[in-house]
């Protein structure tokens, strides 16, 4: 049988030893999409479903030498980022992914936890938008991350988030940092019939997931779900490493968001169906498209 040839996939982020985020996680989802996965780990912590209560930032030669390792070696489609822990690390990610010409970035700021553990030093997050953001393709956040993101580029935060416009605008200032697309997840905000943030949903209210690509603003619209008020560890993760598979297979960035938007909605719809048990949205992953083949995958290597 002719072998097939693999896209691959770099993560660049933390370590989750309970399997459910970080590299751990995207390694799963690449792998249910069929994609090569390669990870760089920036962070050691030890964590599981209930929270986090160590963090161990690797050093940023060790980063930067994992990152050569993988990318002069073999061919990388996507780059995937998530855990940057402190500034030096996001200086040499930045400067080496350029050295590379690395085009497909696709980020998640992981910035504080769905346990509400801070993941990494406010410096990270202005080294991030400073050096990173200019080469972003897709950025991935939800509406608190954004805001804190917004925060450190401006010094503060120009308005009070009150409706979907203010959203909106909040989206805005994050492409000018430099991002192509932008996805900002919403399942935690609610509205009212007149796109106004409420602090007390009812029955009738609402949350949006939007989408930018620099012209348009794509908004996708559900019932607001108590369950899905609170993150489930290991979401927004599995969110962007579907996005990165997505691109790496070839398809355009719009595309490959809605895809990874619909598998994340399958995902967590399987965990209401399985509430007994502990919430992997990674894990179910690979019930939504199994990557079983015989098949010989192989991956191109650089000459
Ligand atoms: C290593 C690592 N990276 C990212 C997250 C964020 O995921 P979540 O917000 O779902 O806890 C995490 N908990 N651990």
């Amino acid at each position: 049988m002719k072998p097939l040839q693999s896209p691959a996939c770099l993560s660049i982020a933390g370590s989750d030893c309970s399997g459910s985020a970080g590299i751990q996680a995207d390694l799963k989802v690449m792998q249910a999409h069929g994609v090569y996965g390669m990870s760089v780990l920036t962070a050691l912590t030890s964590q599981n479903s209930k929270g986090i209560d160590g963090i161990y930032a690797v050093h940023p030669i060790l980063i930067q030498r994992q990152l050569d390792a993988c990318l002069s070696d073999i061919e990388c489609d996507t780059v995937k980022i998530g855990m940057l822990p402190d500034s030096k690390s996001v200086v040499r990610i930045a400067e080496t992914l350029q050295r590379h010409h690395i085009k497909n970035i696709v980020m998640d700021s992981v910035i504080i936890s769905s346990s509400g553990h801070v993941m990494c030093e406010g410096t990270a997050i202005s080294a991030t938008i400073k050096f990173l953001f200019p080469h972003v393709l897709v950025y991935s956040s939800n509406v608190m991350e954004a805001y804190v993101l917004v925060q450190r580029t401006l010094g503060h935060c120009p308005f009070t988030l009150r409706s979907l416009e203010d959203i909106k605008n909040l989206i805005m200032i994050i492409h000018k940092a430099g991002p192509s697309y932008i996805v900002l997840s919403g399942h935690h905000v609610a509205y009212n019939d007149n796109f106004e943030i409420t602090s007390l949903p009812t029955t009738n209210s609402f949350t949006v997931d939007l989408i930018f690509d620099g012209e348009n603003f794509y908004a996708f619209q559900k019932p607001y779900d108590l369950r899905h008020s609170v993150a489930v560890h290991g979401t927004s993760c599995s969110m962007t490493a579907a996005i990165a598979s997505n691109i790496a297979l070839g398809k355009h960035p719009l595309e490959a968001i809605q895809k990874a938007m619909q598998s994340i909605e399958c995902a967590l719809l399987n965990i209401q169906e399985e509430s007994s048990s502990i919430s992997r949205t990674a894990q179910l992953f690979s019930k939504l498209k199994p990557s079983s083949s015989n098949q010989t995958i192989t991956t191109r290597l650089k000459s």
